[in-house]
């Protein structure tokens, strides 16, 4: 959520962050929020008798606060096909691995325990089947041996928040449409704009010597 709100502060981006809201209390970026001036709400899931009752305070939340786009950063509750729909392409998600590979939860233990060498994260839009939706941008990350769940966690997270800010521009800028639930990314610069590769702190194999 703070790169989302770092980069909507940079002058002509396409959004502006207008509420953070947690199903948690203790969700550490409200207080980071309230110091930067936005709006915040919480609605805690276990005050509702059901998902139904929570998702309608929930829809209800966002369309006072006048939300056109909702980005769910770290939200760990699965919404069902009804809000979904109520918000169709206008629901984007960050999953913590290179989609479809390693949906759901625990990415980087199973990432590690499989021996991919390329792991990552993926923007993508909402459906009602969880980590399925439309492919906005992916970045990919190399997996090191001596890699564990942490250090592929902080790697990944590195990226998070170098495409998350990218996705919600091309997306609240009309640069992303949706045809045949595959991702249209209109007036980027190049193609390759819409894949990240980090090779941060790969060591450089030496050259082979000739
Ligand atoms: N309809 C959808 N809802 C959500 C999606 C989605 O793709 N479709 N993405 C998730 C985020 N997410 C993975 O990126 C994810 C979130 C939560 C879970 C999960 O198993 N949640 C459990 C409860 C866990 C908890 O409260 O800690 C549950 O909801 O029963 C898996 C993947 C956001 N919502
Ligand atoms: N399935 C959803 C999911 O796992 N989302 C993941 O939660 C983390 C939140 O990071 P943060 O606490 O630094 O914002 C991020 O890695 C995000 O991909």
């Amino acid at each position: 959520m703070r790169a989302l709100v770092e980069a909507a502060q940079k002058p002509g981006f396409p959004a502006s962050i207008e509420l953070v809201l947690s199903n948690r209390a203790d969700a550490a970026g409200l207080a980071y929020a309230a110091d930067a001036g936005i709006a915040t709400a919480v609605l805690p899931h276990g005050d509702y008798e059901s998902r139904e009752a929570f998702e309608a305070a929930l829809d209800a939340t966002l369309r006072e606060a006048g939300i056109e786009l909702i980005c769910l950063a770290g939200f760990m509750r699965l919404l069902s096909d009804e809000f979904v729909e109520g918000w169709r392409n206008r629901v984007i998600n960050i999953h913590p691995s290179l989609l479809p590979s390693f949906r759901g939860l625990r990415t980087h233990e199973r990432a590690l325990a499989t021996g991919v060498r390329v792991h990552g994260a993926t923007v993508h839009y909402v459906r009602a089947e969880m980590d399925d939706g439309p492919i906005i941008v992916q970045g990919a990350v190399p997996v090191l041996d001596e890699d564990t769940a942490e250090s592929l966690a902080a790697r990944v997270l590195e990226a998070e928040h170098r495409i998350y800010p990218l996705a919600l521009s091309w997306v609240a800028g009309r640069k992303a449409r949706v045809v045949a639930e595959k991702v249209i990314l209109e007036g980027l610069p190049t193609p390759e704009d819409s894949v990240l590769i980090v090779p941060s702190d790969v060591p450089q194999a030496d050259a082979p010597q000739n």
